[in-house]
């Protein structure tokens, strides 16, 4: 559940200089969706979308890739929301960014999606699922959207797992950035399974440390903290596993996170254990950070399976993406 963009990618280099674009489908959750689908999950998108000519096109994206898109609705009222990602060409030029780094620049305020409210509680997924998943993106679009996520996490579960991505981003906070650290505080807490990434849990929380944040929140069954140094550390009741990324040259960092919470959770709903959850969660960001759009174009089943069940001596060191023989290195 959450906001969907469409995505224009800029050719590397400043904006000043990029004439080309490239459009693709975007938004966090959506990315979820994509990557659940991709692995064999039931998944639908509960969202909202202008009746324009983007809206059309993130529907029938996400339908083309086999999610369900019946619960969206389109506002005729509003836009909807795009994000212009400028990719650095490392030219060494002014506003010229390091050649795996990118900008993202939003264009959704007041869009359909920030009308996501309490109201949209009634959405068939979000009644019948086995697991509903949205990030700290949500609550930052409006007060409305803020009181959609706060009651699901209120209302009783009836057996179904909530998973929070945290997701941090100030620049859709906006003017509500003094309410954001309690919120997503509040979020976390509430949720069973979270995801953060050690930098952004350090800029709102004060601390990436998984011990110390694993102490600041011990509520949420299971907790996964991504680190800068590429490994992932998964909490899960009372065990604590590690799990190191594969070795791979980035192309493009955004969707990375949405991809290895695909992973993750397809894992989980296929009842995989916390190793092969967070090994499923690598090699799908690996997919997503070797693709310069927000998707990631997934190995085929059978070959991520045979991945995640290497032994840790083997996996450890991994490079990705695969060879021409189908084989990943070393
Ligand atoms: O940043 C956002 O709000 C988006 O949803 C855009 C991107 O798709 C997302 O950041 C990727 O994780």
């Amino acid at each position: 559940m959450g906001e969907g963009l469409a995505v224009l990618v800029a050719e590397p280099g400043p904006l000043e200089r990029s004439g080309t674009f490239e459009r693709s489908a975007g938004g966090a959750e959506a990315n979820v969706a994509v990557v659940l689908a991709q692995l064999g999950v039931s998944a639908a998108w509960l969202s909202r979308v202008g009746d324009d000519g983007f809206g059309r096109y993130l529907v029938a994206e996400l339908a083309r890739a086999g999610v369900d898109v019946g619960a969206v609705a389109v506002d005729p009222t509003r836009p909807t929301g795009i994000y212009i990602k400028e990719r650095g060409g490392g030219s060494g030029t002014p506003h010229d960014l390091p050649s795996s780094e990118s900008r993202m620049h939003y264009y959704r305020s007041g869009s359909a999606a920030s009308a996501l409210a309490p109201a949209d509680l009634v959405a068939p997924p979000l009644v019948r699922a086995d697991l509903v998943h949205f990030t700290g993106i949500t609550p930052a679009l409006s007060e409305s959207a803020c009181a959609l996520t706060r009651s699901l996490l209120d209302r009783p579960r009836h057996g179904s797992t909530i998973s929070f991505d945290l997701n941090y981003r100030p620049a859709v906070w906006g003017a509500r950035i003094g309410a954001a650290a309690d919120e997503l505080a509040a979020h976390v807490r509430g949720a069973d399974v979270v995801l953060l990434g050690a930098d952004e849990a350090t800029e709102i929380f004060g601390t990436g440390d998984p011990g110390a944040l694993r102490a600041l929140f011990p509520e949420p069954a299971q907790l996964i903290v991504k680190n800068d140094k590429h490994t992932a550390i998964g909490f899960d009741g009372e065990q604590v596993v590690e799990v190191p990324a594969l070795d791979l040259t980035v192309t493009e960092r955004i969707g990375a996170g949405d991809a290895f919470a695909g992973g993750y959770l397809a894992a989980l709903l296929h009842g995989a254990d916390l190793r092969t959850r967070l090994r499923y969660g690598h090699l799908c960001a690996a997919a997503a950070l070797t693709a310069s759009g927000d998707a990631a174009k997934l190995p085929p089943p059978q070959e991520l399976r045979h991945l995640a069940g290497l032994p840790d001596a083997v996996w450890t060191g991994l490079t990705y993406p695969p060879s021409a023989d189908g084989t990943i290195g070393p």
